[in-house]
């Protein structure tokens, strides 16, 4: 059975001094702890322990199991440190367990209103918490930075980060806490947001610092020298009203050598640059690694990996900074497989481009020119006047699950995926308020009849590549049938450990990539597994659970079945915990009948794909995590309005009558209808 909290465990580990800078920075000497979401600064994921290895990996069993609260977007990496392992749920509830047994020391709910969600692009994901002192740190999807006290979760501060409430900001990412300071992005570039990051003083919550990653209004003065260069790349007085982009959602890493603050930039708002700048510019910094100084927030140098940005191709994804031995010569690399499909390794002194390969198909660019460090674009990618399905699409080819890096065998693990997408021009798109997507590219609509589905499903798969950075091609792979598999762990156990979306965690060798342990998890799993020690015993664990961009957006590209139910799994060798029971599949209730005209239908489909389509999946396709539309019950039917009017609201449902008019939600609701019975046919005629 699950391990249930028990009062009677003694408590853990003595702490040996509250994390500090030099704790932070000698990670690496204390192999036992997680100190933050990377486990280094060079955010390599790479555990030193190697109690687990290649000879007895076969005998890891589950150690213990915890519910967690939210079975939606699970994607934190758990922190453990001093004996206490931290990690968040979706909507940024932070809970704090005992690592040895898993049984609650406290949690901490920030009680974001369920109905934000609507601000974010890609479901209420929390990745995270960073720990300083005696305090923790936690960025809530509302956008407050809290801080709590370790030992007992209570809060002490928190200060709200968001420069503009009218504008649809969110934090989705873990902080990071260089020098006392705590530092935080924030997301939103699909609804309308200036991007940005900010540091707040680690004891009070008093901003010290903000760096804008775009320019702003084009009429006043700009912010500071990096600002004024940047301006010179935007063209017209669009971008400013659209939000510009460049969101701050994800990755940072820190070399205290260089004291430089690496920091990943995300796509344009809009993606698409006719709409944003005129069709021209490079547009900085959008889909950039900028490195600042992290006392003062000043610029040092940038890589623009996707100059002038259109396809949602952030540079968010993981910077791993490591040493590697190129042409003879050590570098001071680091390295980034961003959703664009190219694998950078920069040099992190100086910005200057070292290498980029494609990992994956890759048609919206042919290389990437090493003297100028920019892509050469092809026709195949350009989108904006008539429709193209360009690789990789805005899923990535890679994206927030975190990648590893094992100085053992010199290899990157890329949870990386072929995931095309039709891009359709909406040139005329406006920003449209708070809340609401323009992306400048029309709404996804997945076709609704099987067979043409099958085809366009049949060109998506993921993999794990291992990847040889010098070298710049992949030295062993792993192919799954879904995409949006999990984050990867390195060790030095000669492991690699993997999450799958068909829900699996599973360990390869790391070196030659065969596998050696596999373990149902009943759910997606998708954030990046972590390991620790305590007592003498290795434990790798994992936030076990399903959601993100996705499962949401696009339930009909998602692994046929996968369930969200929110854990964290931890295993050790010869753990015999057993694993709760699946979720069970509830019966499809029958459809009302369709009595609406198909004009009706057809402007439902429309509505649904613009306003609904985002969370419920294009097309009404469930992915398993919010509620299948089609899979209404006739309770449910008759109080379809109600709903859509705010019924739900603490269930994450927010009121959308600020856009539909009551017969907009009608034929939504016939639009429905249709759908339940093509679903119904479908499941007579035996196709899923
Ligand atoms: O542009 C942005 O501001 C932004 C934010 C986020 C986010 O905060 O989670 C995502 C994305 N973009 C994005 O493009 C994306 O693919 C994505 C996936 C996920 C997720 O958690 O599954 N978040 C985000
Ligand atoms: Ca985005």
């Amino acid at each position: 059975a699950e391990v249930k909290p028990t009062a009677t465990a003694a408590p853990a580990a003595v702490p040996s001094g509250p994390v500090d800078a030099a704790r932070l920075i000698a990670a690496d000497r204390e192999p036992g702890s997680w100190l933050s979401t990377g486990r280094n600064y060079s955010e390599q994921r790479y555990s030193p322990l190697a109690a687990v290895n290649k000879s007895n990996v076969a005998q890891l069993g589950l150690a213990w199991s915890y519910k967690l609260d939210v079975d939606r977007a699970t994607e934190a990496t758990p922190i453990v440190v001093d004996g206490v392992m931290l990690v968040t749920s979706a909507f940024s509830i932070v809970t704090a367990l005992d690592p040895r047994d898993g049984h609650e020391l406290w949690k901490f709910d920030p009680k974001v209103r369920r109905d934000l969600d609507r601000d974010g692009c890609c479901d209420a994901a929390n990745r995270g918490v960073a720990v300083w002192q005696n305090k923790v740190y936690v960025g809530a999807y509302d956008g407050r930075l809290i801080a709590l006290d370790l030992k007992t979760g209570a809060k002490l501060w928190e200060t709200d980060t968001i420069v503009d409430h009218k504008r649809s900001y969110t934090i989705s990412g873990a902080p990071r806490v260089v020098k006392g300071k705590v530092i935080i992005g924030n997301g939103g570039a699909e609804l309308g947001v200036r991007g940005y990051i900010g540091a707040y003083d680690a004891e009070t919550g008093a901003l010290a610092w903000r760096f804008y990653t775009v320019p702003g209004d084009p009429s006043r003065p700009a912010e500071n020298a990096a600002m004024e260069m940047a301006r010179k790349t935007w063209f017209g007085d669009q971008y400013y009203k659209l939000g510009g982009g460049g969101t701050v959602w994800d990755s940072m890493a820190y070399d205290p050598e260089l004291d430089l603050l690496y920091i990943g930039t995300g796509n344009g708002s809009s993606w698409n640059r006719k709409v944003r700048s005129e069709g021209k510019g490079d547009n900085l910094f959008l889909s950039s690694i900028v490195a600042l100084r992290p006392d003062s927030g000043e610029y040092v140098w940038h890589y623009q990996t996707t100059p002038g940005e259109t396809w949602d191709f952030t540079a968010t994804q993981s910077i791993i900074l490591a040493d590697l031995k190129i042409e003879g010569q050590t570098r001071k690399v680091l390295m980034q497989a961003p959703k664009n499909g190219f694998f950078y390794v920069v040099d992190r002194v100086t910005g200057k481009l070292i290498s980029a390969e494609k990992f994956v198909t890759v048609n919206w660019a042919s290389k990437v020119d090493l003297a100028s460090g920019r892509p050469v674009e092809s026709p195949d990618g350009d989108w904006t006047s008539q429709p193209k399905l360009v690789f990789p699409g805005p899923l990535g080819a890679h994206n927030w699950q975190p990648m590893s890096y094992s100085p053992q065998t010199g290899l990157v693990y890329i949870p990386a995926q072929q995931a095309p997408y039709l891009y359709v021009p909406d040139n005329a798109q406006r920003y449209s308020g708070r809340g609401r997507w323009h992306t400048g590219s029309a709404p996804l609509a997945v076709p609704e009849n099987n067979k043409e589905l099958q085809g366009i499903a049949g060109l998506y798969k993921g993999q794990l590549l291992a990847w040889d950075p010098v070298a710049q091609k992949v030295a062993w792979s792993q192919d799954y049938a879904a995409i949006w598999n999990g984050g990867t762990l390195a060790t030095a156990g000669n492991l690699v450990f993997q999450g799958t979306a068909d829900g699996r965690f599973v360990a390869y060798a790391a070196d030659k990539g065969d596998k050696l342990w596999e373990t149902p998890a009943n759910t997606g799993v998708m954030a990046g597994p972590m390991s620790y020690e305590i007592d003498g015993v290795q434990y790798v664990s994992v936030a076990a659970g399903w959601g993100g961009a996705l499962p949401l957006a696009a339930g009909a590209l998602a692994a046929p079945g996968t369930r969200a139910d929110a854990r964290i799994l931890t295993y050790k060798l010869g753990g015999t915990a057993s694993l709760p029971a699946p979720k069970t599949a509830v019966a499809l209730p029958p459809p009302p009948p369709l009595t609406a005209k198909p004009a009706v239908v057809a402007k439902g489909r429309d509505l649904y794909n613009e306003h609904c389509g985002v969370c419920h999946g294009a097309s009404a396709i469930g992915g398993g995590v919010l509620p299948d539309l089609r899979k209404l019950t006739p309770e449910k039917h008759q109080i379809f309005a109600g709903i859509v009017a705010g019924a739900y609201i603490d269930k994450g449902m927010p009121s959308l009558m600020d856009v539909l008019k009551p017969e907009d939600v009608e034929a939504i609701h016939q639009y429905l209808i249709a759908r339940a019975q093509d679903l119904h046919r479908e499941a007579a005629a035996g196709s899923p």
